[in-house]
């Protein structure tokens, strides 16, 4: 009972909903060289509304790179991208089609944040009155008539995420917008994020920070050198079954193992396995009489899964 066959069959993932056009973010073969570097490489992905779905990669990954011509604020090397069915170049009045927060410290400094956010919404024909409620919905609403350039960066954030929901777009698009921000400040985006995704909104959202996405999105997109490593849902990545074997032939359990597909590392005296569950280990190593003295199944933490991901993609 050698080779793939000789395993179970692991369940092939659920397969995504029909997403509405209307707020879908596709990105499609993108591809960004800056001189030698290959700052996003040949990526696609959908990003779908009614979830929060976080754009996870270390620094340098190419998250950033990937917004901006999004946002068509880069021009791609090959490959392209669409919000809600079209290029954003094309969109008529987009910030009622997409929200986006790249840079907090890109507002004018000598403006005051209410000025800021007012000049924004003339040229969509929005009221002050939406600015003045988007203030105090941020927690700006006592310094709004102060000059932005006096502003803490954690208020820069604030306020950069007000001019993003100013349009009360379909699609919010923010990179790295915990940055800066205080306890209260993380806990506030959090949940903003969340309550944009169950109002049925695209929310595409960067972090270099595993423990600030396992805690706020559903959805995950790993990238890492401009390569896409993973797109799944959270509870996918957390559920993927990693088992602890023992026994007195690790060498040809292994080699068993590994024929049936799985990664197998070493891990205190034993063997971690990733791909295959218990039953599947017990029923190839049964067929193949190897001897196992421990089959424990164990769950990943985030973090975990995520080195994991990243090491195994590297290595192979
Ligand atoms: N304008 C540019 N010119 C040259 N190289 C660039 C430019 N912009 C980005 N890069 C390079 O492209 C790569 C990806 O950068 P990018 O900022 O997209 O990564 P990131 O995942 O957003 O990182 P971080 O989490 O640090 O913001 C990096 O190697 C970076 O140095």
């Amino acid at each position: 009972m050698r080779g793939r066959d000789a395993c179970d069959p692991r369940p092939s993932p659920p397969s995504h909903p029909a997403p509405s056009v209307r707020a879908v973010i596709e990105v499609m073969k993108l591809t960004k060289v800056y001189g030698r570097t290959r700052a996003v490489d040949d990526l696609s992905f959908t990003v779908r509304p009614g979830q929060v779905t976080g754009f996870l990669g270390p620094n340098g990954a190419g998250k950033s790179t990937t917004m901006r011509m999004i946002l068509g604020l880069d021009r791609p090397t090959a490959g392209r991208a669409t919000v809600a069915g079209r290029p954003y170049r094309d969109h008529r009045a987009p910030l009622h089609a997409v929200g986006a927060l790249l840079d907090a410290r890109a507002a004018h400094p000598g403006r005051t944040a209410r000025d800021h956010l007012v000049a924004l919404g003339q040229t969509h024909g929005i009221a002050p009155s939406r600015a003045d409620g988007l203030l105090a919905e941020v927690g700006l609403g006592d310094v709004a008539r102060r000059r932005v350039g006096g502003f803490s960066l954690g208020m820069a954030q604030r306020l950069g995420i007000a001019a993003a929901l100013l349009g009360d777009p379909a699609v919010v698009v923010l990179d790295e917008p915990v940055n800066g921000l205080d306890p209260d400040g993380v806990l506030w985006i959090r949940t903003l994020l969340k309550r944009l995704a169950a109002d049925g909104r695209t929310v595409l959202v960067s972090s270099h920070l595993m423990s600030e996405m396992a805690v706020t999105a559903d959805h995950l997109l790993v990238v890492d050198h401009g390569r896409l490593l993973a797109d799944t849902s959270l509870d996918a990545l957390l559920d993927r079954e990693r088992v602890f074997v023992r026994g007195p032939r690790p060498d040809a359990l292994r080699a068993l193992l590994t024929g049936c597909g799985a990664t197998v590392d070493d891990d205190r005296g034993g063997l971690l396995v990733t791909g295959l569950g218990v039953d599947a280990i017990g029923v190839a190593a049964a067929g193949q009489g190897l001897v196992l003295h421990e089959l424990t199944p164990h769950r990943a933490s985030l973090e975990q899964a995520y080195m994991e991901l990243t090491t195994t993609k590297e290595r192979a």
